[in-house]
């Protein structure tokens, strides 16, 4: 009885944990945007533009959004090192794509990295949220010109959004991360994770 009270305790008032990684060549931004976040979402301030420096290893964040947790994982971004990435695709819930909007000469790397991660079996069905990041910047391209320019195929079967941000001054990340925690909420890939995780949901009658 007690382990039953419990569970539906644990049910009904513990914050579901979602992991969500954030990818990216060198350079686009990953590591101020997570330091923006914190910013935004925690009571401590993420560290200033120059304190950052660019990531070898992992970079962990967490966060509270309304009944989510949220734990990030920002990786190096340099070629050398996204063959790291692959390691974390099975337990992520959700895939955050950064792209510096305001340097047309990296789009063509940026898409293929990001292709390359798509393709990969362990990310299937993961929700795609892709920024058009440092929109401060007066040359950025907006988010359906990115999305036009990379005209990425085999989405259609993904849920996906691309969205124009900059972490240097926070437009569009609350926006982002209301729309992420909707749709991992919701999505078939989270209710796969959970049931790996043993997670065994309360009867509703
Ligand atoms: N103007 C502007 N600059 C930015 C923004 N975000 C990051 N930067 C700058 O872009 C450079 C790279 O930022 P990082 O956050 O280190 O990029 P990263 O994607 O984490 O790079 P790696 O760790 O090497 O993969 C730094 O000089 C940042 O200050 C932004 O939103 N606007
Ligand atoms: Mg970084």
């Amino acid at each position: 009885m007690f382990s039953l009270m419990h569970g539906l305790w644990t049910y009904m008032f513990s914050k579901t944990e979602f992991h969500v990684l954030i990818l990216g060549i060198d350079k686009a931004g990953k590591t101020t945007f997570l330091e923006k976040l914190k910013t935004i979402y925690s009571i401590s301030e993420g560290l200033p533009h120059d304190r950052i420096v660019p990531t070898v290893g992992l970079n962990i964040g967490r966060i509270e959004v309304a009944n989510a947790k949220i734990v990030f994982w920002d990786l190096g971004g340099q070629p050398g090192l996204r063959s790291i990435w692959e390691k974390y695709y099975e337990e992520a819930h959700a895939l955050i794509y950064l792209i510096d909007a305001a340097c047309p000469s990296r789009f063509e790397d940026s898409k293929s990295a990001l292709e390359k991660a798509l393709r990969h079996e362990d990310l299937q069905g993961a929700p795609l949220l892709i920024l058009a990041n440092k929109q401060d910047l007066p040359n950025a391209v907006s988010a359906e010109e990115l999305d036009r320019y990379l005209d990425l195929k085999k989405l259609d079967e993904r849920v996906y959004m691309f969205e124009a941000a900059s972490g240097y001054d926070g437009r569009g990340i609350k926006e982002s991360i209301e729309w992420l925690v909707g749709v991992m909420e919701r999505s078939k890939r989270t209710e796969t994770l959970r049931a790996r995780a043993g997670y065994v949901p309360v009867p509703t009658s």
